[in-house]
Parts: structure tokens; sequence; C-alpha cells
């Protein structure tokens, strides 16, 4: 047993050397760098190669380490520091890209071959300590990682490019101000990270062999020590690496070997729940009850769909044809192709099935998941098995297969998305990774690497799909209807909810939407495409193995997703037959594939964002005849948005004077407290917004006024206090549940989600006042859009830039983005108005228009509170001044008591 440990310590190491590098990469630039695991394998290859050529090995492996250190250094000048600003799904892209690239140049070059590497040392035989035998080349190990961590501590905190580096994590792009030089940091750290992780590789190859594709796995192991230290912890790496290495020495002592990966999966799902912040059941249960008592109260857009016009949806005609061509496709192909083609595009289409699941969770909702092939695999399994344990029948299999499957999506979907960003891919590639390896390890159960039969035809009664032909017909038509689903589902109230949830999860929360709720939903959807695609693929092949459930596997489908273009439902068919049909170019092809796919995924990545259809888009807009004094759409969302606004402003009409809510609830906090850590931004607070008042909230920078209006919004949990609205207590209930409630909130720097227009924007306030979910929101979806689109207009007016309605919203200037924020909120029909400096950036001008309409919708009976420096403003239609000065309230009262109060003169009003 304790041979055993040891050899566990040992691999531990090498986990804890790869994690170091992890760390080292995220606590200065934030990214998750995936090709650590190939900065081994280079390592291990390039010392190698050097050796062969007759090389001493210590100078080999100086050699290595600085080559390693220069490409890594490279890769993040060329592509990472490229993607710097890009959302964290397509840092991860981009980063499974460089990987891909690394594993398929190193494939390349040293062939599919295992290496090896002659020790450091010309001793062989082990030692003997206290009855354990332990090699030259351990030592060296264990001496490489004390000695790594000496000198990253050393680096870190004795230099002052420690100092710099330090500075570029903690200030991120402020850091430049200092006068950082944020790129070089990065730049160093990559090398650094390069160099450790050859080490790791040179150290390690005497004792294991290395090849090529060794790299992901490693990479893998390297995250799970990293993450046990929230990436940013050296001695966490350590920790992390050692528990490793130990955890899967005992389960090779114990017998279980196979169990070795899905066990070392396990404890990262583990590691990173651990590390998530999750809410308590009693919270969730108090929201769950008030979430459904909103239901009562709030004025539904259901009154205005009988009122506005069904629009005819722009660009329907498009999306019809290309439907209709894939439809025909699915007709006429087994007429065209010969039989070896019919089964490739068969491939094909059911990719495209389930890219269009994925582009539903990636393109819209901005998740990235690893993790889809995982669904189709379990699909495609499940129809084996409920045949052979079963003995179901062919309809039964499959009605298993998509309940199982989307149940399965259910329970992973429930656990990994309470993690974010990288977290939720790392999982989810976990997840993929742990089933595959499970899958192998049960032989006898799951058929082991040589996977199952299957055994039935699919089919309904007699009609069965019994011939390639039909498999061919049968898996287009669900492609097309796929994408038929998923177009319309996108142009629904739900579909602009998932794009808000991409977007901006707060913002989501400020309109009402609960952002876990929506990527769940959406999760279980995509995995529904999936496992639908694992039902087409298991009957095409008559077989499923393990490989159908592994990431790499997946790879394909997110590839042709991102080069059709994200967030587009259409992309999938676009790309998918690219990338698929490329393996089909021959022999030599197939060796350059890993070099290909990693290539495109980092030039689409950085070059190309918007894919094929992005670049289709471009050119039709570009070719379009427009007038002069037509503003120029930026995307096609707003281009299609200008036949819709002439019919919204009509239907807008009808809803011009929408009745308030005005239920007559005050919104009250008592003895509020918030902290900081140390600071204590707001201490005894107490603030009553009644209906039909405007609460003027003033105080000098830093006061607390901001943080009070988000506790008041729900967005932040007081330390202490409580949050009332009439007889319902609100404390930490949430931002999204409090919007559900009827409090809605203008935020101080205005919340634009890219690529919508000004009317689009406007339409997701009245998210709360939709009814159901994503079932019945595609059920209605055209007609409920109407009435969010003349809702929308109505407000627009209301707060005067209805004219610039088709316009892209992050064009607008400040202000107009201020009334934006205002008009958004208003179309929530809300009870109480929360305004975080809506007249920042305003024209003098525009001054008096604002206060009128604030004065309007107090008279509507809306509780209005008004955080403001401007303070002509504040004292003309304030009904009362609430004053904070360092986080408590220094005076509360009518506008002339404030304004005469010294203790406010000498705060604020002096200065
Ligand atoms: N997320 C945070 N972490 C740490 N401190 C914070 C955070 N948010 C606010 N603070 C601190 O809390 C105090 C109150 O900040 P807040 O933004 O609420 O003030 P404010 O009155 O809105 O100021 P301004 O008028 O400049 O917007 C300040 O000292 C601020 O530095």
């Amino acid at each position: 047993m304790m041979q055993a440990l040891l050899g566990g310590l040992a691999t531990g190491s090498v986990y804890a050397l790869l994690g170091l590098g992890i760390v080292l990469v995220f606590s200065v630039s934030r990214n998750v760098n995936l090709a650590q695991g190939e900065f081994y394998v280079y390592g291990a290859l390039i010392a190698s190669t050097l050796v062969g050529l007759g090389i001493p090995i210590l100078l080999a492996a100086v050699i290595a380490v600085v080559a390693v250190a220069a490409i890594a250094a490279l890769l993040q000048v060329v592509v990472v520091a490229r993607m710097e600003s890009a959302p964290h799904a397509t840092q991860l892209l981009g980063s499974i890209g460089i990987a891909l690239m690394m594993s398929g140049v190193a494939r390349l070059l040293w062939d599919t071959d295992d290496r090896s590497l002659p020790g450091l040392f010309d001793r062989d035989e082990p030692f003997d300590v206290w009855g354990l035998s332990i090699t030259p080349q351990t030592i060296v190990l264990f001496t490489a990682l004390v000695v790594t961590c000496a000198l990253l501590w050393f680096l870190l905190t004795r230099t002052m490019i420690g100092a710099q580096m330090s500075a570029a994590a903690a200030l991120s792009s402020r850091a430049g101000l200092l006068g950082i030089r944020t790129n070089s940091m990065a730049r160093l750290t990559y090398a650094v990270a390069g160099g450790v992780g050859a080490l790791a590789g040179i150290v390690v190859t005497p004792l294991v062999f290395v090849s090529y594709h060794a790299g992901l796995g490693l990479t893998i192991s390297g995250f799970i020590a990293a993450a046990f230290g929230g990436l940013r912890s050296v001695r966490g790496a350590v920790a992390g690496g050692l528990l490793l290495g130990v955890l899967e020495a005992v389960a090779v002592h114990v017998g279980q070997s196979t169990m070795k990966t899905p066990l070392a999966l396990a404890l990262l799902i583990i590691v990173l729940l651990a590390r998530s912040e999750s809410e308590t059941s009693g919270r969730r249960w108090r929201t769950w009850r008030l979430w459904r008592a909103r239901r009562s109260a709030v004025p539904s857009l259901h009154a205005v769909v009988g009122r506005a016009r069904p629009l005819a949806s722009a660009g329907r005609r498009g999306r019809f044809s290309a439907l209709a061509a894939v439809a025909a496709f699915g007709l006429a192909g087994p007429h065209l192709l010969a039989p070896y083609w019919m089964s490739v595009w068969t491939f094909v289409g059911v990719l495209v099935v389930v890219g269009v699941g994925l582009d539903l969770l990636l393109g819209y909702t901005k998740q990235l998941s690893l993790g889809q092939t995982t669904f189709m695999g379990a699909s495609a399994y499940l129809v084996a098995l409920a045949a052979k344990w079963w003995d179901a029948s062919p309809l039964l299999a499959v009605v298993v297969a998509m309940v199982g499957s989307v149940a399965m999506a259910a329970l992973v979907g429930a656990v990994v998305l309470r993690l974010r960003g990288y977290f939720f891919t790392l999982a989810t590639l976990a997840v993929a990774m742990g089933l595959e390896a499970l899958v192998n390890g049960l032989p006898e159960q799951l058929g082991g690497p040589s996977g199952l039969p299957i055994l039935t035809t699919l089919g309904i009664g007699s009609f069965t799909l019994d011939t390639p032909e039909k498999l061919f017909a049968a898996t287009w038509f669900t492609a097309a209807l796929g994408m038929a689903i998923a177009a319309r589902l996108v142009r629904s109230r739900f579909g602009y909810a998932m794009r808000t949830v991409g977007h901006d999860e707060a913002l989501a929360s400020a309109v009402g939407a609960s952002p876990f709720s929506i990527k769940l939903r959406v999760f279980c959807l995509s995995a529904a495409y999936a496992a639908v695609a694992g039902v087409l693929t298991a009957h095409s092949y008559l077989s499923v193995s393990p490989s159908v459930l592994g990431f790499l596997g997946g790879i394909d489908a997110i590839l042709g997703v991102l080069l059709g273009g994200l967030g587009t439902v259409f992309g999938a068919v676009l790309g998918i037959p690219l990338v698929r049909l490329l393996p089909e170019a021959g022999e030599s092809v197939t060796s350059y594939q890993l070099v290909i796919q990693g290539f495109a995924i980092v030039a689409i990545v950085v070059l190309m964002p918007r894919g094929l259809m992005g670049g289709l888009r471009f050119v039709l807009e570009s070719l379009r005849p427009r007038s002069n004094a037509e503003a120029r759409p930026h995307s096609r969302g707003v281009a299609a948005a200008g036949g819709l606004v002439a019919r919204a402003a009509a239907s807008a009409e009808a809803v011009t004077r929408e009745p308030q809510s005005a239920s007559g609830l005050r919104l009250t906090a008592s003895d509020v407290e918030v902290r900081f850590g140390g600071i204590v931004a707001l201490s005894g607070v107490d603030l009553e917004a009644a209906p039909g008042l405007i609460t003027g909230l003033i105080g000098p920078n830093g006061a607390g006024k901001s943080t009070l209006l988000a506790v008041l919004a729900g967005s932040r949990r007081p330390t202490a206090g409580t949050v009332r609205l009439g007889e319902r207590d609100l404390t930490g209930i949430g931002a999204g549940t409090c919007a559900q409630l009827g409090i809605a909130r203008a935020f101080q720097l205005p919340r634009i989600p890219s690529h919508m227009t000004v009317l689009e924007v406007a339409m997701l306030g009245t998210f709360r006042r939709g009814r159901g979910g994503m079932l019945w929101s595609w059920w209605r979806g055209q007609r409920e859009l109407a009435a969010m689109e003349a809702t929308a207009y109505a407000q627009l007016r209301r707060v005067g830039i209805a004219h610039l309605a088709r316009v892209e919203a992050s064009t607008l200037s400040t202000s107009d983005q201020k009334l934006l924020e205002i008009a958004r909120a208003l179309a929530s029909a809300p009870d109480v108005l929360l305004l975080d400096e809506p007249a920042g950036g305003l024209f003098e001008e525009d001054l008096p228009r604002l206060a009128g309409l604030l004065r309007a919708l107090a008279a509507e009976g809306l509780a209005v509170v008004l955080v403001e420096h401007e303070m002509s403003l504040v004292m003309e239609v304030s009904d009362r001044i609430v004053v904070l000065n360092e986080g408590c309230v220094i005076a509360d009262g009518p506008a002339e008591v404030v304004r005469s109060s010294p203790e406010v003169i000498d705060a604020y009003l002096g200065v």
C-alpha cells in the first residue's frame, strides 16, 4: 500500500506541475490555458529528438524548455492576446483550437509512435528507503516539483516582475494606467507556464512514454489540481495534484483501475461545485412562493395581444426557402448520391441536428458545453440497452432513449449550470470524458470498448426505416424540422430572454428572467436535439461504441457551428458539411485533420467570429439599396426591425395609455447594512418609497446610493436589515424575483446587449408580463412578440426616442441610452421604479422633459426612487429627499428642509 501511495505521489507531482502552469496563466490573465498538456508533450518530444541527435540529456532538456517557452509566448501574442475582450466561451474555444493545432502538428512531426527519454542520471537501480523502493527519476520528479514551486514563489513574491504580474492580475485593464505593461506580463506568464509544462514532460518521460495525443488528458489532470486552489493558489495546485495522484493510485491498488478516470473527473466536479456559490434551499423555497404570488398582480401582456397586430416576421421567406431546400435534399439525396456518399451525408445530417441544438446553447445563451455528444451517445446506448435488457419494441426504445437522455441532461444541467464560464465548460468536458471512461470500464454491462449492437429497426408499426435511403431522408427531414423549431423559438419572448442571458445575466434578472432556469431549459432542449441525433446514428450504424460519447466526437459539431455562424440556427447546415466532408478529401488530409480543425477554430474565433452566415448577411446588406436618410443597420436584427417598426408603431396606438399597475404597495428598507469586507457601504439605513411619490436619494460620491439601490432591486443581499414590498419580505430573494414582483431598475451605466435594436432592448422590459415558459412562448411566438413590440414602442415614444427604434442600441449616445433604460423599465409596468442617475449625460434642454415624465409617472401611482447628482432636477421633482453620507442617512424630509440642513450643506451641497 505504501508503495502504491508513493507511486500516487509521484503521479500527483506531475499533475501539480501541470496545475502550476494553469494557475500561473489564470492568475495573471484570467485565461484557462487548455494547451498546458501540449507544453508537456512538446517538451518531452523536442528533448527526445535532441537526444536522438546525440545531444546530452541535460542540454537537450534546457533547449526543450526554452523552445517550449518561446512557442507559448508566441501563441500568446498571435492568438490569446487577440481574444482578450472576447466572452469566456470564445476564449475557451480559442484555447481548444490551440491545443488541437499543437496536437496535430506534433502528430505530423513525431508521428503516432510512443517516445521515451533517458533518465537524468546513469543509475537505474532504485534506492531502498524504509522498505520503499524509490527510483532516481522519481527523486528527480519530486525535486522538480519542489524547485519549481520555490522558483515560482520567488518570482511572484520577491521580484519586481512578480509584483507587476500580480498587479496586472489584480487591476486587469487598469494596470496599464500604472505603467505596467500588461501585454509583456501576459507573454512572460505564458512563457513561464510553457517552460514549467515542458519541464514536467522531460522529468516524467523517462518513467512513462509520451505520444502526440497525450496533451488533453494531462491538461484535464492539471486543471483538476489547479481547481483545488480556485485556479489561483500555488499551494492549492500542489495539494490538488498530489491528492489526485494518490486517489488514482488507491483506485488501482484496490483493483478498480477502470474507475480511475471517472473518479478523478467526479472529484473535479465536486471541487468545482464546492467552490461555486450556492443558494440556500430555504431561500429558494421563499423565492418560489413569491414568484408564484406575483401572477395575479402583473398587468398581462396578453391583454395587449388582442390589440396588437400580428407581425409578418422579417426574413420569413429566407428561412422558409432554407428549410424547403434542406427537406428537398432529404428527398432528392437517395436519387443523386452513391451509397457511400449517402451514408456520409446521413452522418452529416445527424451532426447538423446536434449542431442546431448546440447553437441554441452556445450561440444564444453563450454556454459552451463540450458534453453535447454525451447526450447523443447516451441516447444511442439507451436504444441498445432498452432492446437488450427489456426487449423493448423499437418505438419504446426510442421513447426510453429520448426521455432518459433529457432526464440525464436535467440532472447534469442542474449541477453543472451552477458553475459559470470556464468552470461550466470544463465540468461538461469532465462529464463527457468520465462517461466515456465509465462505459469503457464496464464491458459486461455496457459492452466496453467494442460497444453494443443495435437490435431494433426504427419505425412505427409497419412503417420502418429499414433502408439507408429511408434513414437518409428521415435524417434530413429531422434536421429541417429541428431548424424550424429552433428558428421559431429564437424569435419568441423566450428567445429574447435567451439572448439576454447570453449577453448579461444581471440584465436578464433585472427584467424578471431567471438566468439559471433559462439556461437549464435550453441545456435540456439542446440535449433533446442530441438525443434525436443519437437515435438516428444508432439506427444508421446499427451499433454504438464509447467514442460516440467522448468530447472529440463533438468537436466537428462545434467547429461546424462556429464556421457557419453562432447564434444563427441555420449556420450549422452551412458549416458542418464543410467540416465533415474534409476528411473525405483523401488519406493525406486525415493526417492533417487535427491541425486543420485546430487552425480553423483559432482562425474563426480570431478573424471571423460571425462565421459564414455573418459574411453572407454582410454581403446581402451591402447589396440592399438604401436611402441616404436611412440609418445604417449593423446587424440583421436591426435591418429586420425596420419593417416591423411601422407596424409596432401602429399597434402601439392601441396601447399608448397603458394603465400602470399602481398596486399601491410601498417599498420599505429597514436598518439596512452592507459590508464589503472591511468597508461598511451602508449602516442602519431606512428608506421608504411610497406609491405616487418621488423619493430623491442624494449624497456625495461613495456615499452608498448605488449600493442601496442594488439592495432595493434585490441584486445585492444586505448583510443585515430587511426590504419589504407591502407586507412581503423581499430580503435576499434575488433581482429576478424582485423584478417579477414589480420593481424595475434603470442602471447607472446602461446595460445594452450588442446587436439589438432600440425597440428590441425596450421589449426586454416586457418579459415579466408574458405568460408561461419555453413551450408556451414557442407556441404563441408571433402574437406575443407583436404585443411586446407594441408595448415597447409605446414606452419609447413616451421617453421621446421612438424615432430611433430601429437603430442598433449600442450606437446610441449616452443620453439616449439612459432614456432607453427608462423605457425598458417602464415596459414592465412596474409598481416601483428605481432610477440610478438618469440625468447623467443628458443635455440641459432634456431635463425639463425628464422632470415632466417623472411627475407623470408618480401621478399614475408609481413609487419612484431617484438617485441623482443633478440637484436642480432632484429638488424640483422630489416629494421627499433622503441624504446619505458615508453609508448613513444624515437627512430625510422635503426638499426645502434638506436644502437648509447644515449637515447636508457641509457633507454634500456646500461642496
Ligand atoms: N463591489 C464592491 N466591492 C467593494 N466595495 C464596494 C463595492 N461596491 C461599492 N463599494 C464601496 O461601497 C461604497 C459605496 O459605493 P456606492 O457605489 O454605493 O456609492 P455611490 O453613492 O453610489 O457613489 P457614486 O455617486 O460615485 O455612484 C464605496 O466606498 C465603494 O467603494
